[in-house]
């Protein structure tokens, strides 16, 4: 695409990174550059391994997106900002068959903690945007989503996946071709945009703007941005921030890693707190792409990987009744939009608890 057919956009100014002094987690730094030699693949692999591991996040580096990063943030704030409340209203259902948001959820209406809602908002717009409908005011930016989402997908998902396998010693493409992504949902680019909280609000909650939780799929892929607040929880049980790192990515794995390798690669708990004090007026803008396995994969452990073989598989239920791909989002989605009214801080989707964090 080149800069002339480009429509214009507002421009998002990012704030400076906070200058607080942090106790940031020490995640690894994956070189995806490096994944053009077998030799140079062997190695990434088992760094992957080592920080599925020690965290369930890493960062990715030299990723080569040959698109403005930038502006990308500038097409994120759109749908917050160039959309009116009532557009955004129209398409806010949620599909209870897929677990599939309508592309916004809108702020309050999850609940944070007693008497204290959130104060954030979302778009999911399906790697196939076509999939779906869309306010007036992203129609002109869909093309650029969509080809945003195709590198995502093939340009850091894949190889990721590649790694992944490569860890586990299975073939490179075991988690590929479970990641073809072709049904709604199934892969998606989301714009985040967090506000500020009242005082009184943030006394209650304890300034938490989103609940502990594990995210549902198998890779979320978060751009890296300035504005501090993302934690991710330790095997110590200790919450460490996560560092704003520029032009990076991170990666982090969910409840599907978890399922497909018996237990080895865990999911990591992280939420979203009120920013250190130099950034706690601002609002926060983020770009991810999630990614689930395909809807009728069935979520048991790759029994045939030589490496879990020899750790020892642990799966979190007994295959009988392990769900597919499809019906764990559709559970873990209604559980979150019903969290309200049910007030429980844990849940069982499919034999399988599921905990929510503050
Ligand atoms: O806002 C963030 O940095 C993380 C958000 C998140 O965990 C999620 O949307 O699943
Ligand atoms: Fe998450």
């Amino acid at each position: 695409m080149t800069a002339l057919t480009l429509p214009s956009v507002p421009h998002y100014n990012a704030p400076p990174p906070t200058k607080a002094d942090l106790d940031y987690a020490d995640l690894s730094i994956i070189d995806l550059s490096k994944t053009d030699s077998p030799e140079g693949r062997a190695a990434l692999a088992c760094q992957v391994r080592d920080a599925l591991l020690a965290h369930g996040f890493f960062y990715v580096i030299n990723h080569g997106y040959p698109g403005s990063r930038d502006r990308m943030f500038d097409i994120a704030d759109v749908p917050f900002e160039g959309v009116s409340d009532e557009e955004k209203q129209l398409y806010s259902a949620i599909d209870q068959e897929t677990g599939w948001y309508h592309a916004y959820k809108l702020r309050e209406s999850w609940r944070i903690a007693a008497g204290v809602r959130d104060q954030f908002e979302f778009i999911n717009i399906d790697r196939d945007p076509s999939k779906q409908g869309h306010p007036e005011a992203l129609q002109s930016f869909l093309p650029e989503i969509k080809e945003f989402a195709s590198f995502n997908h093939y340009d850091v998902l894949f190889p990721i996946l590649k790694l992944i396998a490569l860890s586990l010693e299975l073939p490179e493409d075991a988690f590929v071709n479970i990641h073809q992504s072709n049904g709604l949902g199934e892969a998606f680019v989301r714009f985040s945009k967090y506000h500020p909280h009242s005082m009184e609000d943030g006394e209650k909650s304890q300034n938490l703007w989103l609940q502990g939780h594990t995210d549902s799929g198998s890779i979320t892929i978060l751009w890296s941005q300035p504005v501090a607040g993302l934690q991710i929880l330790g095997t110590d049980s200790k919450w460490r921030w996560v560092k704003y790192v520029e032009d990076a990515l991170v990666v982090n794995a969910g409840d599907v890693m978890d399922f497909l390798t018996g237990g080895y690669y865990k999911a990591t708990i992280h939420r979203v707190i009120r920013p250190p004090l130099d950034q706690q007026q601002l609002t926060r803008l983020c770009v991810f792409y999630f990614v689930m396995a395909d809807g009728d994969v069935k979520l048991v452990p790759f029994r045939d990987s030589p490496v879990l073989q020899r750790v020892g598989i642990h799966p979190r239920c007994d295959d009988t009744v392990a769900p597919t791909m499809l019906e764990w989002r559709r559970a873990r989605a209604n559980g979150y939009a019903q969290m309200e009214f049910k007030r429980v801080d844990e849940e069982i989707v499919n034999g399988v608890v599921v905990k929510h964090y503050r």
